[in-house]
């Protein structure tokens, strides 16, 4: 496959979830990816072996860093965490919506202290539940009630996005619009899932309901050859 270079460049709205054990095995893979082809997310398992120097490494090497560490604490500790990540120099980095409202708006507020900040989203109901765990523990409501409910929460305490399935896109756009990112994990290139995640899309159909980004892990990095899954995913979205 010939990729397309020519200018005027954009990045296409893959984020690569390095979700791989060893620091060294995810510089590497980084590499061979390279930044002008996607942004990578860092998460609790790289991050927890890795610590800042790696993601001040990937930062250093050209990558917009996502840093998925979903922040869920009380308002003064996620402050003080959404601080320390937004010094790291990382491109976008989340918390839990289920944290509150004082939590959001306290992490909003915080950042925007910075001359510079990284966008901040919260994650609304994970992509690996389904309506009968959101009952057992205790939510009431359909699963698109619940999403909706913490998206616009989102909304109001002034985040920059959510993290969302891409099957709850146009309910988000419908009743919220465009001026909100939507970063949507949940992605499988043949809608079908024989892991954890629940609610599945394709890359090609996630674009055309509205997802800004499109986060992708195993299918990129489990395949044998990554950056051939990264360019085929990449050309199916052109
Ligand atoms: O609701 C959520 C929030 C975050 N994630 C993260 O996205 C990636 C998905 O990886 P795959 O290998 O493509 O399943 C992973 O790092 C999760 O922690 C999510 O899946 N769902």
């Amino acid at each position: 496959m010939t990729e397309n270079l020519s200018v005027p460049f954009s990045l296409p709205p893959v984020i690569v979830a390095l979700d791989l054990a060893q620091p060294q095995a995810a510089l590497e893979l980084a590499q061979q990816l390279g930044s002008h082809r996607c942004r990578l997310k860092i998460g609790k398992e790289l991050f927890t072996r890795g610590g800042p120097p790696l993601v001040e490494k990937l930062v250093n090497q050209g990558f917009e860093v996502f840093l998925d560490l979903k922040y869920y604490d009380i308002p003064n500790t996620v402050a003080g965490a959404c601080e320390a990540a937004a010094d790291l120099g990382v491109w976008m980095i989340n918390v839990h919506a289920f944290g509150g409202r004082n939590m959001l708006l306290t992490a909003r507020e915080t950042l925007e202290k910075r001359s510079q900040r990284p966008l901040l989203i919260a994650v609304t109901i994970l992509t690996s539940l389904i309506m009968t765990e959101l009952y057992a523990i205790g939510l009431h409501g359909t699963l698109e009630e619940n999403v909706l409910r913490l998206a616009r929460l989102s909304k109001a305490c002034g985040l920059d996005g959510v993290v969302c399935s891409p099957q709850e896109i146009f309910l988000i756009r419908q009743n919220i619009g465009t001026d909100f990112k939507l970063v949507t994990p949940g992605i499988r290139p043949f809608a079908t899932s024989q892991d954890d995640q629940k609610r599945i899309m394709t890359p090609e159909e996630a674009l055309k309901r509205g997802a800004d980004y499109l986060v992708i892990g195993r299918p990129i990095t489990a395949a044998p050859d990554p950056l051939q899954a990264l360019l085929e995913i990449t050309a199916s979205i052109d």
